[in-house]
């Protein structure tokens, strides 16, 4: 086996224009981060205890089972280590890879909902034995009927002021839970979201806790129904699951009562904003924002390297093979999703930013922010997680017949992290949510009203400029403005859509519905603005290093241009670009990719993905790609024996009969 470095990877690692562990501490935000994020993923990658066989080869079963013990490994350890919980995603991004686990959903939304939606008697009851794993709870919400519609949930709570207790039950088949994570065969908890009602009125969806099984031997508590949903397109690695109730009886106290209460006589004391309810979506959907350009990253960073050892055909008679990636056409897919991956990893931060600042505010009883927190997240949600899954099959295809392979590790990221356009929020239906704001907004703006946050900009469309001047189609500035003209100019387009249908005499909502691809459009401009701004406004800092910042403006420029060069009629269409613009904006793109491809490897290198992150035989850290292909087929379970029993079975009796007919 090959203990150097492939040479082709060598010499682009000696090629590049910049030292990547700059870029690596840009990212993570210091060398001493870095410093802590390597301690801890060698940690975890060298634990022998974490081993096992290759998901890939496994049924989902086992899957599950290897997950779950692992899993509940790593939470003793993470408490043994004593980690700090601002590191613990390092350690666990090691043990789990791109895996997602059993108990993502107790820390990822069960926990965050305690935390956002409890009192403080109701933290003081709960908060201890979840964060210490002594019970383990899920986010019961969507329903095999209803998932994006919230306030269409049929599962009741209704209550009994004689007990004060609430009755939960399943009114029919499409009331069942269906998909919570964890919940077939992991959780003995869960947030159940019900619809409220007290002497006979609806009150809406509500957070309640409920034990759904025993504590000693695990079974379904009386009147509960629940089990795994079976197998999906991906997520094998957990036990999604559906949930009945039969007239299950919970205390009154169970309801999750930091806003919204109903009093012993069954007096309901009205939430600040019924919306508040819905907060652990909202802190999920700016995790996917940072989720997905860590997979971006992943994906890229697998095809960027494996492009550099691949050799094919003759580029001129004659010569050697050149590696792949030497193909502008080859960075051209590559490329666009290498800036997309920095944009969004930087789009992340940005948006756990002003979710930590919006949500201590809302805590604090300010709801002021709700609006715009929604609107942002709801639209970044939807924006990275569609760049990431187009992002994620163009780099399996850009890998050839090895990327369709589960060697190649992106089949698997790619069925585990598509469901984020999915979850939490269906990516057109948040972008709608997204719409909604922007409409109000820009009719705020109409009736003079001053605009802040990230819709500031729409209170002033810029004019189309005069004809006959030229631009620079590399300054950040001049790209800007044009991404901020487009999406205030296809705002105002979706709101006069939105009048047109209204005055032709629609209802409301049949407007909506008949606008509602410009408005989805509208919001996608939106956001694809504030990713682009976001990127320039990141690279005016003045402690960035030199050496770094062209590198990283020329990924900023080719992130911009491309967005503009793939939907050049949104720019055109009013005349505020030209064709001569779109044309020097194409070249320009040509002339980046140039200039970015000695620094391909280092810039995916700068990631910081160590291989057992990574687990991908072509993105191999030294490259030797084709030994380990090998290695990794002959581990197939069907290569453990020269001849496989099905050969007695069926194929020798087949041809031995076909044999005698001759
Ligand atoms: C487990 C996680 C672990 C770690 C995280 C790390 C990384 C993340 C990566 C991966 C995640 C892993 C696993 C995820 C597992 C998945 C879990 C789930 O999917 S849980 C279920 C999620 N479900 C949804 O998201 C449902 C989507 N639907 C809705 O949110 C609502 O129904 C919808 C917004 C569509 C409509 O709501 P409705 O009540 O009908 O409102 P309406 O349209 O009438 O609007 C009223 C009014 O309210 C505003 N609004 C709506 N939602 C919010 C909100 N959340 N906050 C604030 N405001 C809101 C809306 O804009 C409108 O306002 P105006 O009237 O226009 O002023
Ligand atoms: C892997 C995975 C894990 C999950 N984990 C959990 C979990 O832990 N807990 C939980 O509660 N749920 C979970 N879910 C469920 C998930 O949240 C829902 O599937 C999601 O919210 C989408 O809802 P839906 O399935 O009802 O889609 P639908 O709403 O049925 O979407 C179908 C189509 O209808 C369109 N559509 C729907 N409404 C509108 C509208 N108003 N305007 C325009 N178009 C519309 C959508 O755009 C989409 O194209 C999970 C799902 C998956 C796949």
């Amino acid at each position: 086996m090959a203990a150097t470095v492939n040479p082709d990877l060598k010499k682009e690692r000696e090629n590049s224009s910049f030292d990547p562990n700059k870029i690596t501490s840009f990212l993570y935000g210091g060398p001493e981060i870095v410093k802590k994020k390597r301690e801890l993923e060698s940690l975890a990658l060298n634990d022998p205890d974490y081993q096992h066989e290759d998901l890939n080869f496994m049924s989902q079963e086992q899957q599950y089972e290897t997950f779950l013990k692992k899993t509940l490994l790593m939470v003793t350890k993470v408490r043994e280590l004593k980690i700090d919980v601002a590191d613990r995603h390092f350690y666990r991004s090691a043990v789990i890879g791109t895996n997602p686990d059993p108990l993502g959903l107790h820390v990822g939304m069960f926990l965050p909902t305690l935390y956002g939606q409890a009192s403080q008697e109701q933290k003081d009851k709960w908060l201890k034995m979840a964060e210490n794993f002594a019970i383990i709870g899920t986010y019961a919400q969507t329903e095999m009927g209803h998932g994006t519609f919230l306030r269409g949930l049929e599962t009741t709570a209704t209550y009994d002021p004689t007990t004060q207790e609430f009755v939960i039950n399943t009114p029919t088949i499409t009331a069942y839970k269906w998909w919570p994570g964890g919940l077939g065969k992991t959780s003995n908890y869960c947030v159940l979201m019900a619809q409220l009602y007290i002497h006979g009125k609806s009150y809406g969806p509500h957070p309640f806790m409920v034990q759904i099984r025993s504590l000693q031997d695990h079974k379904p508590l009386p009147g509960v129904t629940v089990g795994d949903i079976g197998p999906k397109f991906g997520y094998g690695s957990v036990d999604n699951g559906f949930l009945a109730f039969n007239n299950v009886r919970i205390p009154r106290e169970n309801m999750l009562m930091k806003y919204s209460k109903v009093e012993p006589d069954g007096t309901y004391v009205k939430p600040p904003s019924t919306k508040l309810a819905y907060g652990t979506m909202v802190q999920v959907r700016a995790n996917i924002v940072v989720n997905s350009g860590r997979v971006l990253a992943k994906a890229v960073t697998i095809a960027t390297r494996y492009s550099c050892v691949r050799r094919q055909s003759e580029m001129k008679p004659g010569h050697p093979e050149p590696q792949v990636l030497d193909y502008v056409t080859q960075q051209y897919k590559l490329f666009p999703y290498l800036a997309a991956a920095y944009a969004f990893w930087l789009t992340g931060q940005t948006m756990m930013s002003v979710y930590t600042t919006s949500s201590n505010q809302i805590s604090k009883g300010d709801i002021s922010a709700l609006p715009e927190l929604h609107a942002l997240s709801a639209g970044l949600k939807a924006l990275s997680s569609w760049v990431a899954n187009v992002g994620m099959e163009e780099c399996r295809m850009a890998c050839g017949g090895h990327g369709y392979s589960h060697a190649s590790g992106l089949p698997r990221l790619y069925a585990n992290m598509t469901p984020g356009a999915t979850y939490e929020g269906e990516n057109t239906v948040m972008m709608l949510q997204t719409a909604r704001y922007l409409m109000k907004s820009y009719n705020q703006s109409l009736q003079g009203e001053k605009l802040a946050g990230s819709v500031a900009y729409l209170s002033g469309v810029q004019p189309v400029p005069a004809a006959g001047r030229t631009r620079n189609m590399l300054d950040l500035g001049v790209l800007c403005d044009a991404y901020r003209h487009r999406a205030a100019r296809l705002v105002h387009e979706a709101a006069v859509q939105l009048r047109n249908e209204r005055q032709a005499g629609k209802d409301q909502p049949d407007a909506w519905n008949a606008a509602s691809v410009d408005l989805v459009k509208a919001a996608m401009a939106h956001s694809q603005y504030f990713v682009v701004k976001n990127f320039a406004e990141r690279l005016t800092d003045s402690t960035l290093d030199s050496s770094i910042s062209d590198v990283l403006t020329r990924l900023c420029q080719l992130h911009a241009l491309h967005g503009l060069v793939t939907n050049s009629g949104d720019f055109l269409e009013d005349g505020y670009l030209t064709g001569t613009d779109v044309r020097q904006a194409r070249r320009h793109i040509n002339a980046l990719m140039a200039k970015l491809r000695p620094d391909a490897v280092a810039l995916v290198d700068a990631f910081d993905f160590p291989d057992g992150i990574l687990n991908s035989v072509l993105g191999r850290y030294d490259g030797n790609v084709y030994e380990h292909l090998l290695e990794w087929a002959k581990a197939s379970p069907l290569n453990k024996t020269d001849v496989h029993q099905s050969y007695h079975k069926y194929l020798k009796p087949f041809l031995e009969d076909n044999r005698a007919k001759l």
